[in-house]
């Protein structure tokens, strides 16, 4: 199932032809709740195969933005938006999107470990089987999966045990390899491991590093160690507006914007 029509078919292919550095151009994109205009005129282009983190004070409209990215913001009725963001040669926010399919190939996960209530080996199946996906594939991306989430290992002898018997880091790691499950391009990450102790943080910002190798990864977090330790670029938000995208060594060493030293030093947020 493509997320394109069939006439974008085309521009899709000759766009994949050009084979640029990046994956996502966002161009002026406002998204409002009611009148609350939370994210303002933001552009700016993702890179393929790299890790992109979204920083800023909250409220800032970081989750904002990255809902948008695969359409999550449509689930709520005041949401609505203008603008594009760029993926394949199709407008991400058009309605010739199909948006089950985008949200395969764009994978979410959120803050909190949402395991289903099933055993780890369903909660990998749930997506293939409502995908479509021949029972014949199912164990091989199980054990892909797994194992590209690192969790394989830990959870090989167990997988016909409740989900919900894992710890919160293999539980986030579990959700992870779900999304991994879809062979996704992009994976979102709402900050993923706020809710985790510092050794299970460890254990995603590790994998966040790997995955980059075959994904393109955004991620909002809180906390600016981890932008610094695991992405390769830093968007800084404040007040719904972007105020400087850098490479992320840049940005915490010698930022161009005085909002952003104000930001990383502590002096506000
Ligand atoms: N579901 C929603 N309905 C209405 N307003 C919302 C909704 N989600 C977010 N907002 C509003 O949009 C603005 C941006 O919020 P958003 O959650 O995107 O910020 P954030 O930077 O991700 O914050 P945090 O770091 O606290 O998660 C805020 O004013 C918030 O109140």
């Amino acid at each position: 199932m493509s997320i394109v029509t069939a006439e974008k078919q085309q521009v899709e292919s000759e766009t994949n032809a050009l084979n640029t550095s990046q994956i996502l151009t966002v161009k002026d994109l406002n998204i409002y709740y009611g009148e609350n205009h939370a994210v303002q005129e933001l552009s700016l282009d993702i890179d393929k195969q790299a890790v992109t983190a979204l920083i800023g004070p909250s409220g800032c409209g970081k989750s904002t933005f990255l809902r948008s990215i695969n359409r999550m913001n449509d689930l709520i009725s005041i949401a609505r938006n203008t603008g594009e963001i760029q993926y394949q040669g199709l407008n991400l926010l058009s309605k010739e999107v199909n948006v089950v399919a985008l949200r395969k190939e764009i994978g979410m996960v959120f803050q909190r470990p949402n395991p289903f209530p099933k055993s780890i080996y369903n909660n990998l199946t749930h997506g293939l089987r409502f995908h479509g996906i021949p029972k014949k594939e199912w164990k091989e991306r199980v054990e892909d999966s797994l194992k590209k989430a690192a969790l394989w290992d830990e959870v090989k002898d167990r997988l016909h045990e409740s989900a919900l018997s894992l710890s919160g880091g293999q539980q986030q790691r579990l959700c992870i390899a779900r999304t991994l499950s879809m062979k996704p391009n992009v994976l979102l990450l709402d900050e993923p491991a706020s809710a985790l102790d510092p050794i299970a943080t460890a254990k995603i910002e590790e994998l966040i590093l790997d995955l980059k190798k075959d994904y393109t990864i955004v991620i909002v977090t809180h906390n600016m160690q981890q932008a610094s330790r695991i992405s390769d670029k830093t968007a800084f938000f404040f007040n719904g507006r972007l105020i400087e995208y850098n490479q992320t060594d840049k940005l915490f060493s010698n930022p161009d914007e005085k909002q952003t030293e104000d930001y990383i030093s502590g002096r506000f947020g």
